[in-house]
């Protein structure tokens, strides 16, 4: 058994729809896990949006135009008025859904409903247009078997026992199509996985079905170098460790999902990175060998926030960390990169949403400083810290602006923080450093 991933582009539109087909159409039992159709999620965030804003006539007509645009899609996407017509029902059960939740007092819980609708979508349409093509396949409904526990990890257990009595169920289907994305909590309520969390369903399913791979087929050629978005005349590359997979998910690549290797990485389960575009085309190979040496890629994460806590009191004294960690604990905030001196810690974290209570905690025990607008930008390579090229990267160093420097946490991994204003200056220059090191030279 294999579980292949469809992200967004690969069903956001008739004809990409079509090359995901022609791909999973082979006698293979596999499991096809597919994210909403490209924009779908983001228009869901708006209808949102405007719900907490309480914009009512805002939220419906944002409903009614992606209620015209799915009706479009069913028009090109089935011959036949029995599929038209299965779709349209179904199009029109979600938009009075969303309609619904538009009036309602909004709660975590009604937010992700309509978050949920997406996923929803994009598989009930697919496996329309599969029956419409005479292809064995069944739905499996994620909220049936999908899970998190009170920690809002995996249910491993439960998710393992309920998918395989589904499959068992359904023993004679060769293409079972279910949602990405979308799970339950550990009250049974919808939740997901947060956004891009399509990839992380795809290995949690992996590894509860110990399955041969998992694909993540996407809109590129696999794993790239540098961020191809902001950087010209990128690379694939052909084959990362779980651990370099999982640097650069972390730190920012969007790619994949930072959770994607977690689930597969202990059970060495094979993850495929691979091009709906170009299928012929080798993608990226994941898994627990390792190739190569030097720097391997480079990736950026926005939105981090730098917090400097400064306090004589450290001086000499011990204890005044696990203070400062604590409220961190406390308020369940992630810290990501940590410097220090002898009378200051700087710390940065990307979840803002307890910053104000940190702060004023913080506040009790020491002066504190904050920066907003920060980037990490992350080196990753097998072994870097003790590559015999590494040292002379500190050279170009000189002319970018670092506030913060990571070496030597991980020996994969260097870690950079920069004001984000200089973030592509930065990617680029160390591409051109680190990957076309003949031009610069
Ligand atoms: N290092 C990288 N390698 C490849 N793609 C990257 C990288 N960093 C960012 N990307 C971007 O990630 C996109 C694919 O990820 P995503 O949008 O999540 O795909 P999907 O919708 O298929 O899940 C690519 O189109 C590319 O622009
Ligand atoms: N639809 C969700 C989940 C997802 O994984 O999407 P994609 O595979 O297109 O990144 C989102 O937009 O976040």
């Amino acid at each position: 058994m294999k579980i292949l991933k469809f992200g967004g582009t690969s069903v956001g539109s008739v004809k990409n729809m079509s090359l995901v087909k022609d791909i999973i159409n082979t006698s293979e039992k596999k499991i096809v896990v597919l994210s909403a159709m490209s924009g779908t999620t983001n228009t869901l965030v708006a209808v949102n949006t405007a719900i907490k804003n309480n914009e009512i006539a805002v939220a419906e007509s944002i409903i009614s135009s992606l209620s015209d645009n799915y009706l479009k899609v069913t028009e090109q996407l089935y011959q036949k008025a029995e599929y038209k017509e299965l779709a349209i029902n179904y199009i029109t059960k979600v938009i009075m859904q969303l309609q619904s939740l538009a009036t309602k007092p909004t709660s975590n819980h009604t937010e992700y409903q309509v978050l949920a609708q997406g996923e929803l979508l994009s598989t009930h349409l697919f496996y329309y247009f599969l029956k419409e093509h005479q292809i064995n396949a069944a739905l499996l409904p994620a909220l049936d078997f999908m899970r998190l526990d009170h920690f809002g990890e995996p249910d491993n257990f439960y998710i393992k026992k309920n998918l395989s009595q589904i499959l068992d169920s359904k023993n004679e289907v060769e293409i079972y199509i279910t949602q990405g994305f979308i799970t339950r909590d550990y009250m049974g309520e919808i939740s997901n996985l947060q956004r891009g969390g399509s990839d992380y369903t795809a290995t949690i399913i992996g590894a509860a079905l110990d399955v041969e791979e998992v694909q993540i087929w996407t809109d590129i050629d696999g794993f790239h170098n540098n961020d191809p978005r902001f950087v010209a005349n990128t690379h694939t590359i052909s084959h990362l460790s779980f651990e370099e997979a999982a640097e650069l998910a972390y730190f920012g690549a969007k790619i994949l999902h930072p959770q994607t290797v977690i689930p597969v990485r202990n059970k060495n389960i094979p993850v495929r990175l691979k091009n709906t575009m170009q299928p012929e085309a080798p993608g990226t190979l994941i898994d627990s060998s390792i190739h190569g040496e030097g720097i391997k890629a480079i990736a950026a994460k926005d939105g981090i926030t730098a917090i400097k806590i400064k306090s004589a009191r450290m001086l000499l004294a011990h204890g005044f960390l696990k203070k400062v960690f604590d409220i961190f604990d406390y308020y369940q905030t992630p810290i990501d990169m940590i410097t220090t001196s002898e009378i200051a810690v700087s710390l940065t974290i990307d979840n803002p949403t307890h910053l104000e209570s940190i702060c004023h905690e913080l506040e009790k025990i020491a002066a504190i400083e904050i920066e907003t607008n920060r980037s990490i930008v992350c080196l990753v390579g097998h072994n870097i810290v003790n590559h015999h090229e590494t040292p002379n990267l500190f050279q170009i160093l000189q002319d970018v602006n670092v506030r913060m420097i990571s070496y030597g946490g991980s020996n994969n991994n260097i870690s950079l923080l920069i004001n984000t204003n200089d973030k592509l200056e930065t990617l680029r220059k160390l591409n051109r450093y680190v990957f076309e090191p003949a031009e610069v030279f």
